[in-house]
């Protein structure tokens, strides 16, 4: 059952195209990344989801309805990427006044203790940290049960412990059924959280697929080695230096080994590993923005600045 689609949704503000035809579909039991840099239109995507903005083209359905109308929005839950809490009411007051609205609502306890805020529930709003205003702030999307959360990412500004809390909470939402659209500047996380990630840049659809398929669409390797003297090799898309080691970026790993040897390179401590989703991300996002999917012929367009090192060849 699909719960938020997007069809060839357009949003213009005046002349910055921030979302450009964009397709997503997320399905009921889903736990979708949104992936992107600053400005790729993830807030934008996420905001016409879930009403907050209508778009200037194309269409956007919630629950097989209308967004805007609130009808369509009894079973979401969302925490925008800003949100404001009123700084003179207590945490369990904030909770309590949300829950009102639901017919079924978490016990307050359990959502506090399920974020880690326990300790904080007398506490007033304006006196918590960033990092626990915001816990509270995603926190607040779950209290009524709702079959479907979207978090603008939620774990900005949060501590390393306070992230995994709620990767925690997000893990038992959806292993207890519930479906999960969130976006992240974090690549670990929506590695550690997410099936299927869709990759924005530059408003369009770069890469909609598992972590895993992403990995290998892009198919690009990490071979570390060190040498003193390293010849210019092909099928080499970037190569860093750190710690007295090299770093070559390669689409195929294997003939580079090769290449190495009939080389007669002298090198030591030779590793091969696959790149992260952060490198597999960063050389989509660097490659063509009019293609609308990632293609295994768009590695060969990744640049120097996109993997951060100094190309050999
Ligand atoms: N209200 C607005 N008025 C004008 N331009 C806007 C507005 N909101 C967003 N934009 C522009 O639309 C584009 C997409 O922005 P959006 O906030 O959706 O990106 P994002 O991927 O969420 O970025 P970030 O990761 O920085 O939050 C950007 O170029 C942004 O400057």
């Amino acid at each position: 059952m699909i719960l938020a689609h997007a069809d060839q949704a357009t949003r213009r503000y005046g002349d910055v195209l921030a979302l450009d035809r964009v397709d997503l579909t997320v399905s009921a039991g889903e736990l979708v990344g949104l992936l992107g840099p600053n400005g790729a239109g993830k807030s934008t995507l996420i905001n016409m989801l879930v009403g907050l903005r209508r778009p200037s083209a194309g269409r956007v359905e919630l629950f097989g309805g209308d967004p805007r109308q609130p009808a369509s929005r009894r079973q979401l839950g969302v925490t925008p990427q800003e949100t404001g809490l009123p700084g003179t009411l207590r945490v369990s007051e904030v909770v309590d006044f949300v829950a009102a609205h639901f017919p079924d609502p978490v016990p307050r306890g359990e959502l506090l203790d399920r974020f880690g805020l326990t300790d904080q529930a007398k506490r007033q709003t304006g006196g918590l940290s960033g990092g626990q205003r915001r816990r509270l702030a995603v926190a607040l999307a779950f209290v009524g049960r709702p079959r479907l959360v979207v978090l603008d990412e939620p774990t900005t500004g949060l501590d390393v412990e306070a992230r995994h809390t709620l990767w925690e909470a997000i893990r038992s939402f959806h292993a207890d059924g519930g479906t999960v659209l969130l976006s992240s500047h974090y690549l670990e996380e929506v590695e550690a959280l997410a099936q299927r990630v869709v990759v924005l840049g530059q408003g369009r659809v770069l890469a909609d697929d598992t972590v895993g398929a992403i990995r290998d669409i892009v198919g690009v390797r990490r071979v570390s080695l060190a040498a003193d003297d390293l010849p210019a090799l092909p099928g080499v898309v970037a190569t860093e230096h750190t710690d007295g080691r090299t770093h070559l970026l390669t689409t195929d790993a294997d003939q580079l080994v090769r290449d190495l040897v009939t080389a007669g390179v002298a090198f030591r401590d030779l590793e091969v590993r696959p790149t992260s989703l952060e490198e597999a991300f960063l050389t989509i996002t660097a490659a063509d923005p009019t293609r609308t999917t990632a293609d295994p012929a768009g590695t060969g367009t990744a640049t120097s600045a996109a993997v951060g090192g100094r190309p050999t060849a």
